[in-house]
């Protein structure tokens, strides 16, 4: 076994199964706090919560408790593995959401027999929650899911792969073609996948001022252009009239490759037949498109990003949905609209460019991180994180009239201790 295969499986089996557990927050040390917790007591939060259900935020867990739910048909990129094997993902969510943001998460494997069914459970269970995370769903049920879900729930639901990748991905992005002397309106772009993140990535980058007719989204059957007849609405949107019908076609004189896909699609042909200044973000979890040793090796002049913790650039969601969670649950926002998203966009991207603290720098083995090749967004340690996108999507929240709460006193946070010194 792998060095790394054999230590992960050790950190998640041993000294106790998994990596996250419930903790009690009142004192439990005698009767009477056990009759003001439980039984006789637990009945006046009750009467309250019945009388009037916006009470459930004072009296018991709901608002710092997001469900993370997920039916395991695109796991990572690993494929369609089933729910159960999802869990280990989502119990890592949990992970994220309460060190980064302080946010209590119970991980939900659902086994659906169809999208409907999905919908109707994770409906009827939504009221114990402040906010739902789905989480590694296929295209395109993913998209009727969460639209479906949007509508019929009043709290924020938000799909992770979606809209956490292309908030990351687009200030990862912007940063890029910044450092490489290009724009995002002439980027010439190729997207390899067409799922979930792969179609919201490209979505944002066009509401950020990318050209659809210089995206060239490439699925399992080619370039998606006007001449097929095999595409679903979702893609459809990406397809426009262009000779180029493969993966290489389209990468020859490519600004960037945005990988969305799977393990090893990019070649060192395919990397070297891109323009000057390559942008290669590979963001397949956990095996990237091109590993970063092969496209250094293939050019010196490439930007090269990964969805990994274990190398530079990483561009993956955990930049976006601890903190965004955080700021939408600070106001109890009712959704979280597309305002929200570009500031935390716009916050991450501009969180790059300032000057990196020592303890972060300490955090990723202590050499000095400087906004540039090898530092184009921040990394998921930096204590900043929570107080600018947190504060960031809170202000857009009430801005845009979806928050129902005032800015918090305790804004903008210092850091995830924080959450609680209301
Ligand atoms: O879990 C991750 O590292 C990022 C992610 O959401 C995915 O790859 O589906
Ligand atoms: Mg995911």
């Amino acid at each position: 076994m792998s060095d790394l295969k054999t230590a992960a499986l050790e950190y998640h089996a041993n000294p106790r199964p998994g990596k996250l557990s419930v903790e009690l927050t009142k004192a439990t040390a005698t009767a009477r706090d056990l009759s003001l917790a439980y039984s006789p007591g637990v009945a006046e939060p009750v009467r309250e919560i019945a009388r009037d259900p916006e009470l459930a935020y004072k009296y018991t867990g709901k608002g710092n408790l997001v469900a993370v739910i997920s039916d395991g048909t695109a796991i990572l990129g690993l494929g369609n593995l089933g729910p159960l094997a999802s869990k280990p993902v989502m119990e890592g969510k949990g992970v994220l959401f309460k060190r980064f943001a302080g946010i209590d998460v119970f991980d939900i494997e659902v086994d659906s027999e169809s999208p409907q069914a999905f919908i109707d459970t994770v409906k009827r269970i939504s009221i114990t929650f402040g906010g739902i995370n789905l989480e590694d769903i296929k295209a395109p049920e993913c998209f009727e899911i969460e639209r479906a879900l949007i509508e019929q729930c009043d709290i924020p639901v938000f799909h992770d792969d979606q809209h956490g990748t292309a908030i990351v991905t687009a200030a990862g992005m912007i940063n890029a073609l910044e450092i490489a002397g290009k724009t995002l309106p002439e980027a010439k772009i190729v997207c390899l996948g067409a799922g979930a993140a792969a179609i919201s990535c490209m979505k944002l980058l066009v509401s950020m001022g990318a050209r659809i007719e210089n995206i060239f989204m490439v699925d399992r059957t080619g370039v998606i252009h006007s001449g097929r007849d095999d595409l679903n609405q979702y893609k459809a949107v990406f397809a426009h009239a262009t000779e180029k019908r493969t993966l290489a076609d389209a990468l020859a004189g490519a600004d960037v490759f945005v990988g969305l896909s799977g393990p090893n699609l990019l070649s060192a042909e395919g990397l070297l037949s891109m323009a000057a200044n390559p942008i290669v973000f590979a963001c397949s979890n956990p095996d990237p498109e091109i590993s970063p040793e092969l496209a250094h090796a293939t050019r010196s002049d490439v930007i090269m990003a990964t969805g990994r913790s274990d190398y530079p650039n990483q561009v993956n969601n955990v930049l976006g949905f601890p903190f965004i969670f955080r700021g939408a649950l600070d106001v109890r926002a009712k959704r979280i609209n597309e305002e929200m998203k570009v500031a935390a966009a716009n916050a991450l991207r501009e969180l790059a460019k300032l000057p990196v603290p020592q303890d972060v720098c300490d955090a990723y083995g202590g050499a000095p991180l400087e906004f540039g090749r090898e530092y184009i967004i921040p990394k998921p340690m930096d204590k900043r994180l929570i107080t600018l996108i947190s504060d960031a999507v809170a202000k857009a929240a009430i801005e845009t009239g979806v928050a129902t709460l005032p800015y918090p006193k305790n804004y903008p946070l210092k850091s995830v201790d924080d959450v609680f010194n209301g």
